[in-house]
């Protein structure tokens, strides 16, 4: 038998297994002018020279207490990895809508693993979401059917250890689970334990003190996330801002978001204006987010930020997002870090100086907020409203 006919068969059958990861590239960059904010770079390749850390750590403070957001550069992490990422989530949200749902978010007991639809309800904005989403959806009186936050839909994927080994799998990533274990692996050690350090030098705790409260190896609602925004027209955009922009903190203590191509994030400078964060190439847009927030009793700004209508030459195409959001975990108590900076600036209070306070864990008070976030099919309006769980409160609503 002639060899190509030997190896056809075994290409069809590795083919009917494996759905083909095409390469995903990243759209060209807008030609708009926009209003870009302004976001201080962290050279991650300083870190190990003598005196990087604490250059880093002095370039990191101006970032983390007023900013909110930064951009890490020369992370050491292979853009081409990165591309492969982009290509997985490109991969699955292309699979077919029954295998996209065999593992939805639980958000009934707050967590975020798996499929996330988003679809609810809301008044009457008249915004017709996807077809996708409208699949199996009962028309409900008076509502429309709209998503959060610009209408994206997202796969998140837990920490590769063994605690979550039971967390289902969806067929894209069980076929490329080595390198999506790897990956995230390399993002914590790359970047986030870094990130961690640097903090740990400005709070001047001991180094590793953040980390170990992040740690990888250590159960915590971490996730890998793919997400997507369909293309919607400009009107369709119009009318979902019209109801809200989505200007929100993020859950837990840190965001990284690969840098992809099509504009539309926005964060609400300290002089209150929203300005969009611009892509830079190799480099991971960071903010810190709510739970960094109360571990150091608001010395951390969990910056507001949201997604807006992509500009008028970007706007036909979807946008793909790699992001990574970094939890506290079961093993962290919520209460102010033991930091001498802290502890100077009177942001101790005395009950977190008592270790016998009793104290919520890092996973106790993020599913709650995603219960309170998520768990519901119609979406309220919540201007003005607030979310608190045992004496830890964040706002619910920005304009
Ligand atoms: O897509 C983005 O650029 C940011 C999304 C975001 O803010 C979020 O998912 O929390
Ligand atoms: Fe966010």
């Amino acid at each position: 038998m002639a060899p190509s006919a030997i190896e056809q068969p075994d290409t069809q059958t590795i083919r009917a297994k494996k759905p083909l990861i095409k390469p995903w590239t990243r759209p060209s960059k807008t030609s708009e002018d926009l209003d870009w904010a302004d976001l201080p770079k962290i050279d991650l390749s300083r870190f190990d020279e003598p005196g990087g850390k604490q250059a880093l750590a002095h370039d990191l403070l101006d970032a983390l207490t007023r900013v909110g957001f930064w951009v890490v550069v020369n992370s050491g992490i292979d853009d081409e990895r990165v591309l492969r990422q982009f290509s997985f989530g490109d991969a699955f949200f292309r699979e077919p809508l029954e295998e996209k749902r065999r593992f939805p978010c639980n958000f009934a007991e707050g967590e975020y693993f798996g499929y996330r639809e988003n679809s609810r309800w809301v008044g009457d904005t008249g915004v017709k979401e996807n077809v996708e989403m409208k699949l199996g959806e009962v028309p409900y009186a008076g509502y429309v059917l709209i998503t959060r936050w610009g209408g994206n839909k997202q796969l998140n994927i837990p920490k590769a250890i063994p605690a979550y080994d039971s967390v289902g799998k969806h067929r894209i990533v069980a076929e490329h689970y080595g390198e999506i274990a790897q990956f995230h692996r390399e993002l914590w050690d790359k970047v986030i334990r870094k990130l961690f350090v640097l903090m740990a030098i400005i709070l001047e705790l001991p180094e590793d003190f953040l980390a170990d409260a992040h740690d990888y190896d250590r159960e915590s609602d971490d996730h890998l996330r793919y997400m997507i925004y369909n293309v919607r027209t400009q009107e369709e955009w119009d009318r979902a801002q019209a109801y809200s922009k989505g200007g929100h903190t993020d859950f837990g203590s840190l965001t990284l978001l690969f840098s992809q191509h099509v504009a539309g994030l926005q964060i609400r400078t300290p002089e209150g204006q929203w300005k969009y964060v611009k892509p830079v190439d190799g480099g991971i847009t960071c903010n810190a987010a709510d739970t960094l927030t109360f571990l150091t009793n608001g010395f951390i700004k969990s910056t507001v930020h949201r997604v807006v209508t992509p500009p008028k030459d970007q706007i036909d195409i979807a946008r793909l997002g790699l992001l990574y959001f970094v939890r506290p975990g079961s093993s962290t108590p919520m209460k102010t870090v033991p930091s001498p900076l802290l502890d100077r600036l009177g942001l101790i209070p005395e009950e977190d100086k008592d270790p016998n306070k009793p104290t919520v864990s890092g996973t106790d008070y993020v599913r709650a907020r995603v219960r309170d976030v998520h768990y519901k099919t119609v979406l309220d309006k919540r201007e003005g409203t607030s979310f608190e769980f045992k004496g830890l409160k964040v706002a619910n609503y920005y304009d």
